[in-house]
């Protein structure tokens, strides 16, 4: 299998009478990468994300998924949508079933999969999007950001290979955006690529492992978010502002208020870098890790009965359908690990309860940044 899921081999498009809107695109995209299209209204973003699957046909060059260039005949193009799932900018165009359960089923029973397999996949894909007990209700009498999540949750239960998503959080509250992110995260954890397109450079610069910038239907550049954002000529031929983080960062260092050599990720590195190198002695709260798949509601009462002040936070799908079912509310549901480290700053302890691929991600992250900070975050496991 070839190592990069997804390419675009000089893409040209045009929509009738119009000038091209997407000219020469080439890329690749490696498996198992989280990769933002960043570019401002009108850059071809939609128009290049419509190709991904086959949506839309080029006008010229190829896309290849899996290094199999799209064929446009209907039995190619549903193996081709199998693979990989796109969730519209529009979720009107997507949601269209009678009920949200009906909708949300609608894949998996192309896919011609079991009775029960659809209804285990369907309470999942809900639970997941935060839309338990919505199945009976007719979809075009949901909220606009409702109706989002159920159209998430449609291509959730295909469970494809990459997942490609238009501006998957415009329109969501704060809050519901950075759970659709976790969710993207978790679902990248367990090895799906996943391509969303964006004018939100602060998500993008957090979020991404690679930046695609596109301006007037052409690929500026396909780099770091750090080297993307920090490239002044690039973000002004972009029409965009870097992430406030990153603004910050590069004025605190020109006044010589910060030292560090890297652009920080997230608060929790910019919170260090204003604050210097960590005074000996200070105590560092320890982040205790729970793997929700072995603890039982017993357990749990345990783990916070002995530490009652001490903050938790539940992260995945499974770990925060662990917490509902044992009639446990969280602290913190959303951007947890950041959350967790900067409380370590403060010297307090947290717990964090997940599961799978997570735990070792709250690892991954404590131990990034340690190496960036200085500041040694033990994480335990419980
Ligand atoms: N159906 C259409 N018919 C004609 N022109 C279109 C159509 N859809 C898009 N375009 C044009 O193609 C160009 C690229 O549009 P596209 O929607 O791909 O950009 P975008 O980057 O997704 O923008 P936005 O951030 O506003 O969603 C624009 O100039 C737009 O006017």
């Amino acid at each position: 299998m070839s190592d990069n899921v997804l390419e675009f081999d000089d893409i040209w498009y045009s929509y009738p009478n119009r000038p091209p809107s997407l000219r020469g695109i080439s890329f690749a995209i490696e498996r198992g990468k989280k990769v933002a299209v960043v570019g401002p209204n009108g850059a071809g973003k939609t128009t290049l994300l419509l190709m991904c699957n086959g949506t839309l046909v080029p006008e010229r060059g190829c896309v290849r998924v899996d290094g199999e260039e799209i064929v446009y005949d209907r039995a190619a193009l549903r193996r081709v949508r199998t693979a990989v799932g796109l969730v519209f900018q529009n979720s009107d165009a997507q949601v269209f079933a009678p009920s949200v359960y009906a909708d949300v089923a609608f894949g998996p029973a192309n896919l011609r999969l079991s009775e029960e397999e659809i209804r285990t996949r369907v309470s999942d894909a809900l639970f997941a999007v935060g839309l338990t007990g919505y199945e009976r209700r007719p979809p075009h009498h949901l909220s606009g950001g409702e109706r989002k999540r159920v159209a998430i949750a449609g291509i959730l239960a295909m469970r494809p290979e990459i997942l490609v998503a238009d501006e998957p959080t415009a329109s969501l509250d704060p809050a519901t955006a950075v759970e659709i992110m976790d969710l993207l995260d978790e679902l990248h954890e367990e090895g799906t690529t996943i391509v969303l397109s964006t004018h939100d450079v602060e998500l993008a610069y957090r979020w991404a492992d690679e930046v695609i910038l596109l301006g007037g239907g052409e690929l500026l550049h396909q780099g770091t978010p750090a080297a993307v954002f920090t490239d002044r000529d690039l973000m002004r031929e972009a029409r965009l502002t870097p992430p406030v983080l990153l603004d910050l960062y590069l004025e605190l260092s020109r006044r010589g208020l910060v030292a560090g050599a890297v652009p920080p990720k997230g608060i929790p590195e910019m919170t260090q870098l204003i604050e210097g190198a960590p005074a000996t002695g200070r105590s560092v709260g320890t982040v205790f890790l729970a793997d929700t798949d072995r603890l039982t509601r017993e357990g749990l009462d345990e783990l916070c009965a002995g530490c009652p002040e001490r903050r938790t936070g539940a992260m995945g799908t499974r770990a925060k359908r662990f917490c509902h079912d044992a009639g446990y509310l969280p602290d913190y549901t959303y951007g947890v690990v950041d959350k967790c480290l900067l409380s370590a700053m403060r010297g307090e302890d947290t717990l964090i309860l997940t599961c799978g691929g997570m735990l070792d991600r709250v690892e991954l992250r404590a131990r990034l940044f340690a190496e960036e900070s200085g500041i040694v975050v033990q994480v335990v496991r419980v």
